[in-house]
């Protein structure tokens, strides 16, 4: 997987996005944490040179009032306890403020990607991933390294001037000793940025792994067909990639390190030396001595700190790259600047030469389909698996544009409308509806969720699927949670949350879709009672017929005898449209759709015969 390049642009673009979310989640608290910074850069050397004053003034006689040094001393000391436990809370608070932010403006921006083929594309997951982890940390890690620069910077700078009263060759010296430390914090820290963007994907199959075994949907079949041991298996076999990059990582930095320790250890040796033979030889006084140890070792440590911080920093702003595409990127699907409302529908949806794939290296699912919803009409679509029913809804919801050829609206391109206009007149079920942890009230307004305040409405779409009796007789009627995984609602009660059956949550996701035919113009139902039992799917589709009547639908089954009363019946084999018409017209014609609803048909009759065969032995 190809690592996307972190220019020098680049990360000054991360920067100038970051600091100026940092500001954004508090000002205030930038401000104090700034200043106690600078107080905490400066005390060090303060300390130094008052220590160096008082032994001066002890040993000479000569310079500021013993009392006077001591009192500074204390105060200082006292200011300086006190900071640090005031500094972590503004950090904490920052932190807390820059999470909210961050949190926000991720799903925020996930949320705006109006279409799926980026949430179906592994590296913008796996760039998410580092998104999610850099926009937690890289704020606080930004701050927290500006903060040390300036607290580093004014100990350096303070260190450097004393130092270089007492000796300006040792001051070069420890400095110059800093760089090679520099370019080597540097290069570790964009290994380790490197390091994080290979093992993503790793982490993102371990974390599935890891889910899979707590996933009430998949415990069924973990347990029935006995594959915790594979899971686990996968599970460490990802962790053990992953950790293999780490300790390389930590194997080079530790070879890194020793060699750096070593030079410092050599550097605060001579400097040492150098002041002793300077003293014994009576160039310098004994006070200095104890400002030589605080200065070298103070100006070391603090050096040895700002290389850090620029390498973390470094760090930070490659990873945080990830952060600023996710929330910057662009639409993946283009709108309109201007204009796009979406009329009511007056003449009907269309599919003109459409050709489309899921990927580029993918196959054609749909060649050159062309067909029509004729307003206020009743169509249905059917085919084998994998025939591309599917696809023509996500493509009518415009989830995904085609490569080639165009959907209409009235005669208008998708592309032409906006997005949230279009859907805002779309109810559909999907084949793959989702079943919410939420409450029962919360599932079906999801259809249409201003909905939420009118229990009246939620019910008579409940009352419409004919799931309105279960959902008022659970423990909480409406309010009953459908989940066994959370413990919410009054007094935390383990027992609040119900689970549905495969065949109610199918009735539920139909009362969803029911509620919102109230304000769409086009209904979709794809394949919208595979789970219901034959009373059920009987009373559902009756219901349907009668809904659908002079309204514009699409209904996909592959129960044929459900859709025969369409008005017009679409059949689509490998991606494109083999016959269409009436059932009657369809039948007449003998070909594929005669051939599968002749098929099905005898499949009943067959077993009407059996069963009577079975009786009558
Ligand atoms: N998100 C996706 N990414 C890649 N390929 C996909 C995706 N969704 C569907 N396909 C492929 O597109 C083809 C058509 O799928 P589609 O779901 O449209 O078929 P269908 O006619 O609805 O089938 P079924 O009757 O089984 O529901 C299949 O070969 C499938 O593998």
């Amino acid at each position: 997987m190809k690592r996307p390049a972190a220019t020098l642009g680049s990360r000054l673009r991360s920067l100038r996005v970051i600091l100026a979310l940092v500001w954004r989640a508090g000002p205030v608290l930038v401000l104090f944490q700034f200043v106690g910074a600078v107080v905490s850069g400066v005390w060090p050397v303060a300390m130094a040179w008052l220590t160096k004053l008082l032994i001066d003034r002890l040993v000479t006689g000569s310079g500021p009032p013993v009392m006077v040094l001591a009192v500074l001393l204390a105060v200082g000391g006292a200011v300086m306890a006190l900071l640090p436990q005031l500094m972590a809370f503004a950090n904490r608070e920052q932190q807390r403020r820059i999470v909210r932010h961050t949190s926000d403006e991720l799903f925020s921006a996930v949320c705006r990607m109006q279409g799926l083929a980026r949430l179906e594309n592994p590296e913008f997951h796996d760039r998410l991933q580092l998104a999610q982890h850099s926009g937690q940390t890289v704020p606080t890690t930004t701050i927290d390294s500006v903060l040390s620069l300036v607290r580093g910077a004014v100990t350096v700078t303070g260190f450097l001037g004393v130092l270089s009263t007492i000796s300006p060759l040792l001051t070069a010296v420890v400095a110059a000793a800093a760089l090679p430390e520099l370019v080597v914090q540097l290069r570790l820290s964009r290994r380790h940025a490197s390091v994080m963007w290979e093992i993503a994907p790793s982490e993102r199959r371990r974390i599935f792994y890891q889910r899979l075994a707590t996933e009430h949907q998949a415990a069924k079949e973990i347990r029935l067909f006995g594959i915790a041991s594979f899971l686990r298996g996968r599970m460490l076999g990802e962790l053990s990639t992953a950790q293999r990059s780490e300790r390389r990582l930590d194997f080079l930095s530790i070879r890194y390190n020793t060699t750096l320790t070593a030079l410092s250890a050599v550097v605060a040796g001579t400097a040492l030396i150098m002041v002793v033979s300077r003293i014994a030889a009576g160039q310098a006084g004994v006070g200095d001595l104890a400002v030589l140890t605080a200065a070298v070792g103070g100006l070391q440590s603090a050096l040895s700190s700002i290389v850090l911080q620029i390498a973390g920093f470094n760090e930070a702003l490659v990873l945080a790259g990830h952060y600023v595409h996710v929330v910057t990127v662009e639409p993946d699907l283009p709108e309109p600047i201007e204009g796009g409302a979406v009329h009511p529908l007056r003449r009907g949806l269309e599919l003109r030469d459409v050709w489309f794939r899921y990927d580029d290296d993918h196959p054609w699912v749909l060649r050159g389909v062309n067909l029509t919803i004729p307003y206020g009409k009743s169509v249905a679509l059917i085919g084998l698996n994998g025939a591309g029913k599917s696809t023509i809804v996500k493509l009518l919801c415009r989830l995904y544009d085609p490569q080639r050829g165009s959907v209409h609206w009235d005669g208008t391109d998708l592309r032409e409308l906006r997005i949230e206009d279009l859907r805002r007149r779309i109810s559909t079920v999907f084949q793959d509806y989702m079943a919410y942890d939420l409450t029962a009230a919360e599932n079906i307004a999801i259809g249409d969720i201003d909905a939420l305040d009118e229990p009246e409405r939620l019910r008579a779409a409940a009352r419409w699927a004919g799931i309105d009796d279960t959902l008022a007789g659970l423990p909480h009627g409406y309010d009953t949670l459908l989940s066994r995984f959370f413990t919410v609602g009054p007094d935390e009660d383990p027992e609040y949350g119900v689970l549905l059956s495969g065949g109610q949550w199918q009735r539920l996701a139909l009362a969803r879709a029911i509620l919102r035919t109230d304000t769409s113009d086009l209904l979709i139902l794809d394949e919208p009672s595979s789970g219901l039992d034959p009373d059920a799917e009987h009373t559902v589709h009756e219901k349907l017929r009668a809904h659908r009547h002079g309204r514009t639908s699409l209904l996909i089954s592959h129960r044929l005898n459900t859709i025969r009363g369409a008005d017009h019946i679409i059949v689509l084999a490998e991606g494109r449209v083999v016959e269409q018409g009436s059932h009657d017209r369809l039948m007449k014609l003998d070909g594929e759709y005669a051939r599968l609803f002749t098929r099905q048909a005898s499949g009943f009759q067959l077993d009407k015969t059996d069963s009577a065969c079975t009786c009558g032995a």
